[in-house]
């Protein structure tokens, strides 16, 4: 399908960040096609008038566990290692795969009501994942979480669940339309010991594909990681090397100087994560010293059942405000800085940005629609900042994907959200008391 976006402002985020007022964009069949003024005889099949609308690059949740939406307000309070131990392992050992496609796509509605175009997911029975993007049009990366488990049996499970990665590898990588990626995920260094995370990288070479992990996220986690290797979890998995492939590391909340410049030598990508990091009372990530450093930072949400909402708009105003508390210094990370970690730096991070994150020709529509005829969001000083302090999730009125509209006039076209709703809360209620 032909889409022209007539009279709207654009904030493009790619080489241009400037905002360009009263703009047209024109989209043919996935992607941009050309932005600005346009010339008579052009084919078009729908026109989206874009008065009083600012478009901006589909958000990307670079790091979260969308079936955990399952688990929305039903462990709070309480610190990382004790969440985990306590409360929500004993309950994911109960999921069944038809819990994950419910609560997905919960969370998938409640992402593209809120911008997000494309998330990068580490959870458990993955096929249900790729058949919710494959639905609801959306687009994301996968991959199956890796826990090594110990004692009788064990060499075998896990051994099954890197085979389980390498099914959903073959079953999922580029499918969707192309809106699919894999990657393997070994859960942390704390879950999974040196031989497991060597077995995980050859697998990863096997396949060719990057590497999902979360790092450095609480002191604890630091200062048992010294016990036990007498270096940090960053150092360690580095000797161990893992950076050899593209990596994704969520948190890096507890970094030392030394960790930053392994990060930055070897290109591993950083996705903070504000919201979760505040409610686990794990701390704040160092984000403008490792963007100084040149490390690309993205955002994500974690999953909503530390957040406890997956909304990306929440986490740019966070990164924007956390950042600057923390170092008394009113310009770190400037809101157009918190913008790029959401949009240009996730595509970077999941290493997708020659095809998405910035609104730019030739790149897949995958933009966003936000009504900036609100109350909330006047008066109209500076679009930058509008979306970074002052808009709300539920202000996108628009969303496309890979240049099919998925929303418009804040309604989801291609699945039904009261009968998602009804059957997440079924499985939710059903899992607790299973
Ligand atoms: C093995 S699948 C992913 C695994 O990660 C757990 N999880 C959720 N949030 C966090 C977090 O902030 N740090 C570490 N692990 C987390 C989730 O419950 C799954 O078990
Ligand atoms: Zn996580």
């Amino acid at each position: 399908m032909n889409i022209l976006i007539k009279n709207v402002t654009l904030l493009p985020m790619g080489e241009k960040i400037e905002p360009i007022e009263n703009t047209n964009i024109y989209i043919v069949d996935k992607k941009i096609e050309h932005i600005g003024y346009l010339r008579g005889d052009i084919k078009v099949d729908k026109i989206i008038d874009g008065k009083g609308k600012v478009a901006l690059p589909g958000l990307i949740n670079a790091h979260t566990h969308i079936a955990m939406s399952l688990l929305r307000n039903y462990a709070d309070d309480v610190p990382l290692h004790k969440w985990l131990t306590e409360k929500i392992w004993p309950v994911e050992a109960k999921l069944k795969a038809e819990d994950i496609y419910w609560g997905s796509m919960l969370s998938i509605v409640e992402m593209i009501q809120s911008g997000v175009t494309c998330f990068s997911d580490m959870y458990f029975f993955m096929d249900e994942v790729g058949k919710a993007v494959e639905e609801s049009g959306i687009r994301g990366v996968l991959s199956r979480g890796l826990i090594e488990e110990s004692g009788d049996n064990s060499e075998a499970i896990n051994n099954e669940k890197l085979e389980d990665t390498k099914n959903l590898y073959n079953n999922w990588n580029g499918k969707a339309d192309g809106r699919l990626k894999v990657m393997v995920a070994p859960h942390a260094p704390y879950t999974c010991g040196p031989s497991y995370i060597e077995k995980i990288m050859k697998l990863a070479d096997e396949l060719g594909a990057g590497i999902h992990i979360h790092l450095s996220e609480t002191r604890k986690e630091v200062e048992d990681s010294f016990n036990q290797f007498n270096k940090s979890p960053i150092k360690h998995v580095h000797d161990l090397g893992l950076f050899k492939y593209p990596t994704l590391a969520a948190h890096c909340v507890h970094v030392s100087d030394e960790d930053i410049e392994i990060l930055s030598e070897n290109n591993v990508a950083v996705v903070n994560n504000p919201g979760s990091n505040l409610k686990l009372a794990s701390g704040f990530a160092p984000v403008q010293k490792m963007l100084d450093s040149g490390v690309c930072v993205a955002l994500g949400t974690d999953g909503s059942s530390s957040n406890n909402n997956l909304n990306m708009f929440e986490e740019i105003n966070l990164a924007a405000l956390i950042n600057k508390g923390v170092t008394e210094d009113a310009v770190s990370v400037p809101a157009i800085k918190a913008i790029e970690m959401a949009t240009i730096n996730g595509a970077k991070a999941l290493n997708w940005d020659k095809e998405i994150g910035s609104i730019e020709v030739g790149k897949k529509a995958d933009l966003i629609l936000i009504d900036m005829e609100k109350p909330h969001l006047y008066p109209k000083h500076n679009i930058v900042s509008a979306i970074a302090y002052s808009c709300q999730g539920s202000d996108v009125e628009t969303v496309i994907v890979d240049g099919n509209i998925i929303m418009e006039g804040y309604e989801i076209k291609t699945i039904d959200v009261e009968k998602i709703m009804y059957n997440a809360e079924k499985s939710a209620k059903s899992l607790i008391n299973r």
